[in-house]
């Protein structure tokens, strides 16, 4: 038994999850009329309600023993303090510092980070206003109106989530567009639709290394200099770098003094808020950008400064140890129901998985309890039309959280009102259910009786009891945003100290892109050094022979 599962507050919790498969969510608010009050937090204008859970007070009570044994308290002094948390890199995890608006230092060996954290936002919004005001112009002299992100995983899917999610506050006169995949598809689609002479490309990658980025952004760097004629000397006009390996930039061609630079503490999946933003600040405006970072550090805030009872990073990652750990949830839906958020679940999908998808603790020990969950959703009510079949009647429990904006960024007619009259029926629906007998009364209402009544009963029938946290604020903004993020990077950094496990590696990633390098020379017909395994030879093969009939 590991010190974890052999824990007090683990046993603890392991005796009373035997009581919380009884419960019923319908009992649970009969008995309390103040259930909603006493499980629900606020940060601001953000409600967290947290009273849809199978949990009780006693159930709270010893989540938070756990977290206290666990010393949550102490992880996150150290975090924000700069200790090396992330043992297996030998590294400090600061992105707080990126958002630290304070005038207070923050030390990393030493050194207070925060003078080059600000001369690196100081330099993002000078080349921002030259930008977006077009006193940059691109090689040709024409304004530069698109700019193109390159980048994979974190420097792609936070800033590529912020501005689609942030877009109906941006200014006109800047399109901003993502490529992220090696397919050939992502960059040629994207081009097709560019004119070289007012295109800007970001090439951004915290390694300089990543296979992806490296080759499409090769790619585009020919697709340009071609159109200019075959003029290198366009590159400097129409490229910017934004990763921590200035060397790496240099050999590719880009002037360091186009360079806009980080550094090791920050984590690919906690970027967004460094020069991986640049995108965002180009498409919103710089002063935007700061909202964001505001948002983010007024939830830094909450979460150092609020008793653990009251703090919803903390609440809501005891809440999804609970499932994960003693009521066998093995996944999570995130559900916005607000359009602006369509790509955050696929954003929480790495700042969750490749943080917490570890099996073994910060000793290298072999875990002997669950660990991250699976994250996924869409936004509704797209969703209810999908997969929320299997979220009310399904076999599997799938703790859910819904968010919503009380108003929307975009009104028209009683749509917004429609949307939320969807999230709300639906946490009632998950958590209430239909009992047999209201499902029976129904279908007499509606003229049935006997045979035809009792077969169709059975499918008719919701359980309920199916978990869901309502994340809900009054509107979208940058601000808003920047907290919602914080707020769920601080949740999975929780649940990383319940589990024991280093959230800030990703060694996960590195043996396939070993052998993808290993496989690469057989895609071009040549003979591979050692043969590969029988079904990747197979595969080889059979690709081979498509493009012999092909050709
Ligand atoms: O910014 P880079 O170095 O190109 O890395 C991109 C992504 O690749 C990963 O290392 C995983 O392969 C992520 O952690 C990271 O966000």
């Amino acid at each position: 038994m590991s010190s974890l599962t052999a824990s007090a507050s683990w046993q603890a919790l392991a005796a009373h999850a035997g009581l919380a498969r009884s419960w019923s969510l319908r009992d649970l608010f009969a008995a309390d009329k103040s259930r909603f009050e006493r499980f629900s937090c606020r940060f601001e204008d953000l409600l967290l309600d947290y009273s849809k859970h199978l949990a009780t007070g006693e159930t709270l009570r010893l989540l938070l023993d756990l977290a206290r044994e666990r010393d949550v308290e102490g992880w996150r002094q150290r975090m924000v303090a700069g200790r090396k948390i992330n043992a297996s890199e030998g590294r400090a995890v600061l992105h707080t510092a990126l958002r630290h608006r304070a005038a207070t230092p923050v030390v990393v060996d030493g050194r207070d980070v925060m003078p080059e954290v600000r001369a690196v936002l100081a330099r993002m919004k000078e080349f921002c206003e030259e930008i977006r005001s077009f006193r940059r112009k691109g090689f040709t002299g024409q304004n530069l109106t698109d700019v193109v992100n390159i980048g994979i995983g974190g420097s792609d899917l936070g800033p590529r989530m912020v501005c689609e999610a942030l877009a109906p506050f941006a200014e006109p006169g800047h399109r901003v567009h993502f490529v992220s995949n090696v397919d050939p598809g992502d960059l040629v689609r994207t081009l097709a639709g560019l004119d070289a002479e007012r295109t800007l490309f970001v090439v951004a990658s915290k390694t300089f290394t990543t296979q992806e980025t490296m080759t499409n952004a090769a790619s585009a760097r020919a697709w340009l200099v071609e159109r200019m004629g075959g003029q290198e000397a366009a590159v400097a006009r129409h490229f910017v770098a934004v990763s921590t390996n200035e060397e790496k930039v240099r050999a590719f061609g880009i002037d360091p003094k186009n360079m806009f630079g980080f550094w090791d503490w920050v984590g690919g999946r906690y970027s967004l808020w460094s020069a991986i933003g640049l995108p965002i600040a180009l498409h919103l405006g710089f002063a935007r950008f700061e909202e964001l970072l505001d948002g983010a550090h007024a939830m830094d805030r909450h979460f150092q400064e609020t008793p653990l009872e009251r703090n919803m990073p903390v609440l809501m990652g005891l809440l999804g140890v609970w499932y994960t750990d003693f009521l066998g949830a093995s996944s999570h839906a995130v559900l916005p129901y607000d359009q602006n958020l369509h790509r955050f679940a696929a954003h929480l999908q790495q700042l969750d998985m490749e943080s917490n998808g570890k099996s073994v603790d910060r000793a290298g020990r072999a875990v002997d309890y669950p660990t991250g969950p699976v994250v996924w959703g869409e936004p509704g009510t797209n969703g209810q039309h999908a997969f929320f079949q299997l979220l009310h009647q399904g076999t599997s429990l799938i703790p859910c959280d819904f968010l919503a904006a009380a108003s929307s960024l975009t009104p028209l007619g009683d749509h917004h009102d429609k949307l939320l009259a969807n999230f709300l029926a639906q946490t009632a629906a998950l958590a209430f259910g239909k009992s047999r007998e209201e499902a029976r009364a129904e279908l007499a209402r509606q003229g049935l009786a006997g045979e035809a009544l009792e077969a169709l009963l059975p499918h008719k029938v919701f359980p309920g009891n199916r978990p869901s946290s309502s994340l809900l604020y009054e509107k979208l903004s940058p601000y808003r945003l920047g907290s919602l993020i914080a707020l769920y990077e601080h949740k999975v950094f929780v649940q990383g100290v319940i589990w024991n496990i280093n959230s800030f590696d990703q060694w996960g990633v590195e043996l396939g892109k070993q052998l993808a390098a290993r496989i690469l020379p057989a895609l071009a017909g040549e003979a591979l050094p050692e043969p590969p395994d029988g079904s990747t030879a197979g595969l080889l093969a059979h690709v081979a022979a498509l493009r012999r009939e092909e050709a």
